[in-house]
């Protein structure tokens, strides 16, 4: 089976900085969720970025979905099939409202108004976040803003997700929440967490970011469903 995503090699240094990646590897197939930790300033949110072609590498290769991506315009397709969500929120959401945020890249991605107020409604109520549909997005708390954040995402029904920090903010019951959505999701997911418990919970596979490559795989804690 080849892997959604395959990048090898992977070299990056912010320019003027020292790098930060020196030929790290990942692998992404599918039904998998694989954690990815790494201790801060590790490149985990660079690897996460190189992925999606916000940034580029300055050696190795990244290929996604089949195909090798180099160009700017070979990573649309990418971003479109692999829904990011940031580590930041409010680098996500910039609509009045919480059902314009999530109905924006269904819109987006052409559906109609009434398709895409019907993949809002689906949306917020599979997150339990119907009666946020009206909310004012900036007004949200952190923790609100995370799940609403995971829903505009995820209403652009991706084909994989890419997670950075999603525990972050939330309390002890919306975590426990956030678990079981993603359990029951079917997408393959990269998720990047310090939090050694909800890690456990859901990871299919873990790696780890250290000294700029990818080390020590972790042996498989669960098996995920097969998408
Ligand atoms: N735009 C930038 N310009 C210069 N340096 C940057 C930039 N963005 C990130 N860095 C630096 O690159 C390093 C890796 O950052 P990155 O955010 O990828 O780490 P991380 O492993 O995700 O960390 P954390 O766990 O703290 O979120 C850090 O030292 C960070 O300060």
């Amino acid at each position: 089976m080849s892997p959604l995503f395959d990048l090898a090699g992977i070299h990056y240094a912010y320019p003027g900085h020292r790098p930060i990646l020196n030929g790290a590897d990942l692998q992404l197939f599918t039904g998998e969720r694989l954690c990815l930790n790494g201790h801060n300033g590790a490149g985990k949110s660079t690897l996460l970025q190189i992925m999606t072609g916000l940034l580029k590498p300055s050696a190795g290769s990244v290929t996604a979905f089949g195909r090798e991506r180099k160009a700017e315009a070979d990573f649309t397709e990418v971003r479109r099939r692999a829904g990011f969500v940031f580590q930041d929120p409010d680098d996500q959401l910039f609509c009045p409202t919480v059902a314009e945020d999530v109905a924006f890249g269904p819109l987006n991605l052409g559906k109609s108004k009434d398709e895409a107020m019907a993949i809002v409604e689906a949306t917020l109520d599979m997150l339990n976040l119907t009666s946020f549909r009206d909310r004012i997005t900036h007004k949200l708390s952190g923790g609100e803003k995370r799940l609403v954040s995971l829903a505009t995402v995820l209403a652009m029904e991706p084909d994989a997700l890419l997670l950075d920090e999603p525990t972050t903010a939330l309390d002890e019951r919306t975590t426990e929440r956030l678990v079981e959505i993603l359990l029951e999701l079917p997408q393959a997911m990269v998720v990047i967490s310090h939090d050694p418990h909800f890690r456990h919970k859901i990871a299919t596979r873990t790696i780890r970011l250290e000294d700029g490559a990818v080390h020590r795989p972790a042996p498989t804690c669960k098996h995920a469903k097969t998408a």
